[in-house]
C-alpha cells in the first residue's frame, strides 16, 4: 500500500453560488436546525447504498467488509461531531466535485426562495435542491471531510469553514477511514448540544431511522458505539407493522420534504412480478416540479439493493410523486444503462403508473376535500399527461377538475360538466388564457353565458396544448371560445327570452365597411352571436389555431406567422348601432372607429393596439369630436 506525501493544500474557491448559498444559509436563522443532521445521515446512506451497488459487479471493493454502516461520534469535551460511513467515497478530484459546486438545476429559483423564505420553510428548502451537505454550516464554524474511495490506496481531506474557500490536500490513508467517508464538524459554540447523546440519538431516530443502513453511536471517541437504528429497509415491513408517524419519518427523509405525505401507497404486486412499491405524494409543492428536465424521483431498488433514481419509473408527468419501487425479478447486476431496456422495469413502469392513478380516482371519491387539495397542486403536470400518454387519457380526464363559468370558483369534474351539457350542445367550451379572473370575464364568453353553457376556464399553460391535442370527453370534442363561429343559434335561450332580431342593413352596411378599412390586417369581421354585451371581439378563424396557444408559441419563437383573427361585432350593441348610422358621407369618422374598435379587441385580450401612435392620435380626433 502506498500513502501520499505532505503536500501544501491548495486554497480553493467555491463555485459563486455555494458561496453565496453558504451564506445565505448561516445568516438565516433557521428554527430547525436539526436538518443538517438528517442531510449528512441521507448523504452517509447513498454513499453505503452506492458501494453496495458498484459491490455487486466488482466484489473486491467490499474487501473484507461487506456489511454497511454509518457511525456517528460525539466529543463534547473538543465540540465535535463526526458523521462516518464505510461506503464508497470519494476521490481527491470528486471531492472538489461535489463539495465545491452544487450540481442540480435550479439552485437560482432556490436562493431567491430561501432568501424570501421562513424558518420552517428555510429548512424545508435545503433537502430539496441538493444542497443538503452545506447545511453543516449553519451548525459547524469548520467543517473536515476525509475521504478515501472504495478501492484506491489514496484519501484526501477538504477543509473549509464556510467563508468562501476551501482546501483539498492528500492525506495518509491511516489518517482516512478505511473505505468511505469521515464528516467531521467543529460545531459552533450555540450548537453545543450537538453532543449530547440523547439529543443525537433521538433526532437520528426521528429523522433517519428508516434508512437502510444501520447506525451506530459512540457517546465519547473512546465509547463503544450503540445501535440506534438497525438498516431494515421499512418497504419490506408489513403494512400493519408500521405506524403513520414511520411512513412520515421515511417520506421525509427519503424524499427531502418537510410537509406530511397527502398520499402514501405501500404494496406488494404479485404474479407475473413481484416488486414493492412505497410512493408518497407530497403536500406541497416540491419546488423542482418545473425544473426544465421534468425528471422523477422514484428510486429504484434490486432486493433492497439501490440501484438507480434515473430509471423513469414514472411518467414525467406524475414526477412529483416520491417513493421506490423494490424489484424481486430484476438481475442484481444489471448495468443502470440495461435497466432502460428491460422488460421487467417496462412492466413495473406499467403498473406503478396505473395504479398511482387508480389511487387518485379512489381519494376523489373517498375524500374530495383532500383530492381538490392534490389537484390544486398538481393538476397542471397531470394535465401534461392528456397529450403525453394518449392510453391513459381517458383515465386522466376522469381524474381532471376544472373551475368553469359555472363553478362559482370550485372545482368540477367532466362529468358534472357533462350532466349540465344543453340540448344540441355538441362540443365542450373552454377558454384559454393565463389569468383566471380575466379568463372568465372576457366578452367571448357572453353568449355562452346568455343561453348558460358551461365552459371550462382554462388557466394553465400546459392547457393550451392538451386541448388542442384532438381530444374528446364522451364523444365531445373540445371547442374554443374564440374559435370559428360559435354556432349558438342551435342551442335554445332560457325559456322566456327571445333570440336577438338578425342585424339591420344599416349594420350589415357598417361591418362591410370596417372590413374593407381593416383590409389585411384580418382574417374576416362578421356580425357576432357571441357576443351579447360589448361590443368586439376577436376569435380565431375557423381552423385557425386556438388564440392563446398561438400567442404561447409565437412567445416562444415557434411560429413564424400567426393567423390573422377574425374581428366580431355585436350588430345589437348600442354604440355599434350609432356608427352603422353615421353618415357614410363622414367616412373620416367611421374608418377612425373602424380602427379604435379592432384596436379596442385587442386591448381586450391582453394585447396592444396595432399602431399605439395612431391609436391616440385616433381616440384623440373622436373624443375632439365628441365634445365639440
Ligand atoms: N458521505 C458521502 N460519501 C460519498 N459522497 C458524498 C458524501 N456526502 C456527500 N457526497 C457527495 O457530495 C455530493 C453533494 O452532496 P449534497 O448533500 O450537497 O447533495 P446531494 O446528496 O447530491 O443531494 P440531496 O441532498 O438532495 O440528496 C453528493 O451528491 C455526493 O456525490
Amino acid at each position: 500500500m502506498t500513502t501520499t506525501t505532505e503536500a501544501t493544500p491548495e486554497i480553493r474557491s467555491f463555485e459563486a453560488d455555494v458561496a453565496k448559498l453558504l451564506h445565505l444559509m448561516v445568516h438565516s436563522v433557521y428554527s430547525d436546525k436539526d436538518v443538517f443532521l438528517r442531510e449528512l445521515v441521507s448523504n452517509a446512506a447513498d454513499a453505503c447504498e452506492k458501494l453496495r451497488y458498484e459491490g455487486l459487479t466488482d466484489a473486491g471493493l467490499l474487501g473484507d467488509d461487506g456489511q454497511p454502516r454509518i457511525t456517528v461520534t460525539l466529543d463534547p469535551d473538543a465540540r465535535r461531531l463526526t458523521i462516518e460511513d464505510n461506503g464508497i467515497g470519494m476521490s481527491e478530484a470528486e471531492l472538489a466535485d461535489a463539495l465545491g459546486t452544487i450540481a442540480r438545476s435550479g439552485t437560482k429559483a432556490f436562493m431567491d426562495k430561501i432568501a424570501g423564505a421562513k424558518d420552517a420553510e428555510g429548512s424545508q428548502l435545503i433537502g430539496q435542491f441538493g444542497v443538503g451537505f452545506y447545511s453543516a454550516f449553519m451548525v459547524a464554524d469548520q467543517v473536515e471531510v476525509v475521504s478515501r474511495r472504495a478501492g484506491a490506496d489514496t484519501a484526501a481531506a477538504w477543509l473549509s469553514d464556510g467563508l468562501g474557500t476551501y482546501t483539498i490536500r492528500p492525506v495518509e490513508t491511516t489518517d482516512a477511514p478505511a473505505r468511505g467517508t469521515r464528516v467531521l464538524l467543529h460545531l459552533k459554540e450555540d450548537a453545543a448540544d450537538y453532543t449530547q447523546s440523547f439529543k443525537i440519538e433521538r433526532t437520528i431516530k426521528a429523522q433517519s431511522g428508516h434508512v437502510p443502513v444501520p447506525i451506530f453511536l459512540k457517546e465519547k471517541p473512546d465509547a463503544e458505539p450503540k445501535q440506534i437504528a438497525d438498516g431494515a429497509a421499512l418497504w419490506t415491513k408489513p403494512k400493519s407493522a408500521i405506524t403513520p408517524e414511520e411512513y412520515k419519518d421515511f417520506y421525509r427523509s427519503a424524499a427531502g420534504q418537510f410537509d406530511e405525505p397527502a398520499l402514501t401507497l405501500h404494496y406488494r404486486a404479485e404474479g407475473l412480478h413481484e416488486y414493492t412499491v412505497l410512493a408518497f405524494v407530497p403536500e406541497t409543492k416540491p419546488f423542482d416540479l418545473f425544473d426544465p428536465d421534468r425528471a422523477g424521483r422514484m428510486k429504484l431498488y434490486v432486493r433492497r439493493v439501490f440501484i438507480t433514481d434515473e430509471a423513469q419509473i414514472l411518467p414525467r408527468y406524475l414526477r412529483f410523486v416520491r417513493g421506490l419501487v423494490d424489484s424481486n425479478d430484476l438481475p442484481l447486476n444489471v448495468s443502470r444503462e440495461m435497466i432502460q431496456e428491460s422488460p421487467v422495469l417496462a412492466a413495473i413502469q406499467k403498473g406503478v403508473a396505473n395504479r398511482i392513478l387508480s389511487e387518485l380516482d379512489k381519494l376523489s371519491g373517498s375524500d374530495a376535500e383532500a383530492y381538490l387539495k392534490l389537484w390544486d397542486n398538481f393538476g397542471p403536470v397531470l394535465k401534461e399527461g392528456l397529450y403525453e400518454d394518449y392510453a391513459r387519457r381517458e383515465t386522466l380526464l376522469g381524474l381532471a377538475r376544472f373551475k368553469t363559468t359555472a363553478s362559482g370558483g370550485e372545482w368540477r369534474s367532466l362529468k358534472d360538466y357533462a350532466a349540465s351539457l344543453k340540448d344540441n350542445q355538441t362540443a365542450i367550451y373552454y377558454a384559454t388564457g393565463t389569468d383566471l379572473d380575466r379568463l372568465a370575464t372576457s366578452p367571448q364568453l357572453e353568449g355562452f353565458r346568455a343561453r348558460g353553457i358551461e365552459v371550462l376556464l382554462l388557466a394553465d399553460q400546459v392547457d393550451s396544448f392538451w386541448v388542442t391535442s384532438g381530444v374528446d370527453y364522451e364523444g365531445k370534442p373540445f371547442k374554443s371560445v374564440t374559435q370559428g363561429l360559435a354556432d349558438l343559434s342551435l342551442i335554445p335561450l332560457p325559456e322566456g327570452e327571445e333570440p336577438a332580431a338578425a342585424a339591420s342593413d344599416a349594420v350589415n352596411g357598417f361591418i362591410a365597411f370596417v372590413k374593407e378599412v381593416l383590409g389585411d390586417a384580418v382574417s374576416d369581421v362578421r356580425a357576432s352571436d357571441r357576443l351579447t354585451e360589448s361590443a368586439v371581439c376577436l376569435v380565431a378563424p375557423e381552423n385557425g389555431m386556438d388564440r392563446q396557444l398561438e400567442k404561447l408559441l409565437a412567445g416562444a419563437g415557434r411560429l413564424d406567422t400567426t393567423a390573422k383573427p377574425v374581428l366580431e361585432i355585436n350588430p345589437h350593441h348600442a354604440l355599434v348601432e350609432k356608427l352603422s348610422a353615421v353618415e357614410s358621407n363622414d367616412p373620416e369618422v367611421r374608418a377612425d372607429a373602424a380602427h379604435l374598435l379592432f384596436d379596442e379587441a385587442r386591448i381586450a385580450d391582453g394585447e396592444l393596439p396595432v399602431d399605439p401612435r395612431a391609436f391616440s392620435a385616433r381616440l384623440m380626433r373622436l373624443l375632439e369630436r365628441g365634445t365639440s
